[in-house]
C-alpha cells in the first residue's frame, strides 16, 4: 500500500479542515488557512472513511469517473460497485487505468447488499434507473446521474423518453442537482437528479441572466457539441471511430431529449415558460463539451453589462470561472477537472450577444456535480475531492 503525505496549502486532496462545513471559492481561501497535516493512501481503505459509497454502473464512463475522483476524497469511501454485462469483475480489468484503486468486485444489482452504504451514485441508462431506485433501501442517499428523475413533470417525461414514469411518488421528493443554482435545496434533500451534460453547459450562463432580466428570453439559440464519451462506453455503429473521426454531426436535430431540461430550467428563472432552439453535435474528440448560445440582450445594454453579472454572480464560486473580457474558452482548459468557463462577447449585430461555455462532459457535466452535490447533502466542503486541475495539453 503506498501512502502519500500532504502537508501544503495547495492539497488536492481537501485535507480534513478543523472548521466544519462550507460550500463555495471564500471556503478554499479559509481552508487554505486551516488544512492540517493528513495521510491520504493512493488504495481506497473503506475503514479510514467516515461515508460508505455505492456506485451503481461502475464499469461505465460516469460509474469510472466517480471512481477516479473518489481516489483524492478523504470521508468517501466505495464499498459497493455494480456492472451488468461485466458482473463479476474487477475495476482495473475493466478499466487498467485504475488498476491501483483497491475496490471490491463489481457484483449485479440483484447480488448488491447495501446493508454497508450510506449513500450511491446512480450511473445506469436512462429509463432503468427509476424502477432501481424505487427498490433502493430509504436510508440512502442518492445523487442519479442519469435522466430518469430530471423532469419535474412526469407526463413531460413520458413524452420525451417514450416511456410511462415508474416512480412517481419518487419524483415528488427529487432536488434537481445544478449546484450553483440550487445550492440550499440540495442541502436537505436525499435524492438528486444530477443535471445532463448539455443542460449542465447552458442553464449555468444562461440562469442568472435570465433571473436579473438582462437577456429577451425568447430567440435563445444554443448550439453545442460533445465528446464522444457523451454516448457512453456502449459499443454504437454511430460511435465508431471511422464515423466519428475527421468529422462533426448534429444529431437529435429540432428534438434531442435535453431541450425539456433545458427549457425546465430556464423556465424557472424567468417565472414564465422559455422555448429554446438547440442542436447538439458530435465531435471526435473523447470527452468536453461547448455551448456557444446566441442570445438578445434587454433593451438598452451591451455585452459588457452581461459579462459583468455573471462574473458578479459567480465570484464566489469555486467551479464557474467568468474569463475576462476576450477570453475565448476551449473545453482543452477544462478538461478533467470540475470547472465550467464561461465568456460574453459582443456580436456584429446590435442588440445581440454570443456565450461561450465550456465544461468536460463527464466530470461538471456528470460525475465531477455529483460529487459536489453529495458533498453538500453530506454537509462537507463542496470542493471536497474535486480541486484536480484541467488535464493540459
Ligand atoms: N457520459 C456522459 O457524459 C454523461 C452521462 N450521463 C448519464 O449517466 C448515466 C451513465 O452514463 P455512462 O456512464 O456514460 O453510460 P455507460 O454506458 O458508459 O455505462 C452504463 C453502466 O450501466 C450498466 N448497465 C447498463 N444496463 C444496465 C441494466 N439494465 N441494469 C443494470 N446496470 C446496467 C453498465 O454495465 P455494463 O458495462 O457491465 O454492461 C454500465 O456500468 C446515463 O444515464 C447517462 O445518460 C449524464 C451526464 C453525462
Ligand atoms: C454524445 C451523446 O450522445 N450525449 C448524450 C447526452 C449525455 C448526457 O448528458 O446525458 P443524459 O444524462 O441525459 O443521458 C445524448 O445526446 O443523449
Amino acid at each position: 500500500m503506498t501512502t502519500a503525505t500532504f502537508s501544503s496549502i495547495f492539497s488536492p486532496t481537501g485535507c480534513l479542515r478543523k472548521d466544519g462545513v462550507s460550500s463555495s471559492k471564500a471556503d478554499t481561501w479559509n481552508a487554505k488557512k486551516v488544512f492540517v497535516k493528513c495521510s491520504v493512501s493512493t488504495k481506497t481503505q473503506k475503514a479510514e472513511k467516515e461515508v460508505r459509497l455505492g456506485v451503481l454502473g461502475a464499469s461505465g464512463y460516469t460509474g469510472s469517473e466517480i471512481v477516479r475522483l473518489l481516489a483524492n476524497h478523504p470521508h468517501f469511501g466505495i464499498t459497493l460497485m455494480t456492472a451488468d454485462r461485466k458482473a463479476g469483475q474487477s475495476i482495473g480489468s475493466v478499466f487498467p487505468h485504475l488498476v491501483s484503486q483497491d475496490l471490491p468486485k463489481m457484483v449485479a444489482i440483484k447480488d448488491a447488499d447495501f446493508s454497508d452504504v450510506d449513500a450511491v451514485f446512480c450511473c445506469l441508462p436512462h429509463g432503468t434507473t427509476q424502477e432501481i431506485i424505487k427498490g433502493l433501501p430509504k436510508s440512502l442517499k442518492i445523487v442519479d446521474l442519469s435522466a430518469d428523475f430530471r423532469l419535474r413533470d412526469i407526463s413531460e417525461y413520458e413524452e420525451w423518453y417514450g416511456q410511462a414514469h415508474r416512480a412517481p411518488e419518487l419524483q415528488k421528493e427529487v432536488v434537481y442537482g445544478l449546484t450553483e443554482i440550487l445550492r440550499e435545496e440540495i442541502k436537505g434533500a436525499r435524492l438528486v437528479a444530477n443535471p445532463g451534460c448539455y443542460p449542465t453547459s447552458v442553464q449555468l450562463p444562461l440562469v442568472p441572466l435570465i433571473k436579473a432580466n438582462l437577456i429577451e428570453p425568447k430567440n435563445i439559440i444554443i448550439d453545442s457539441k460533445s465528446g464522444v464519451s457523451g454516448a457512453g462506453r456502449g459499443a454504437k455503429e454511430a460511435n465508431l471511430y471511422t464515423e466519428i473521426a475527421e468529422g462533426i454531426y448534429s444529431y437529435g436535430v429540432t428534438r434531442h431529449r435535453h431541450v425539456p431540461e433545458i427549457e425546465q430550467g430556464l423556465s424557472d428563472a424567468a417565472s414564465s415558460k422559455v422555448t429554446v432552439s438547440f442542436t447538439p453535435h458530435l465531435m471526435p474528440m473523447s470527452r468536453g463539451m461547448q455551448s456557444t448560445i446566441y442570445v438578445e440582450l434587454a433593451p438598452g445594454l451591451n455585452f459588457k453589462d452581461l459579462h459583468q453579472h455573471l462574473k458578479l454572480s459567480y465570484e464566489d464560486e469555486e467551479f464557474v470561472v467568468v474569463l475576462e473580457e476576450g477570453a475565448v474558452p476551449r473545453t482543452h482548459n477544462t478538461r478533467g477537472s470540475n470547472y465550467c468557463f464561461i465568456n460574453v462577447f459582443p456580436d456584429r449585430i446590435p442588440g445581440r450577444a454570443i456565450i461561450i461555455s465550456v465544461i468536460d462532459n463527464l466530470v461538471k457535466g456528470a460525475s465531477g456535480q455529483a460529487l459536489q452535490n453529495l458533498n453538500v447533502m453530506m454537509g462537507f466542503p463542496e470542493n471536497t475531492g474535486l480541486l484536480y486541475q484541467p488535464l493540459f495539453p
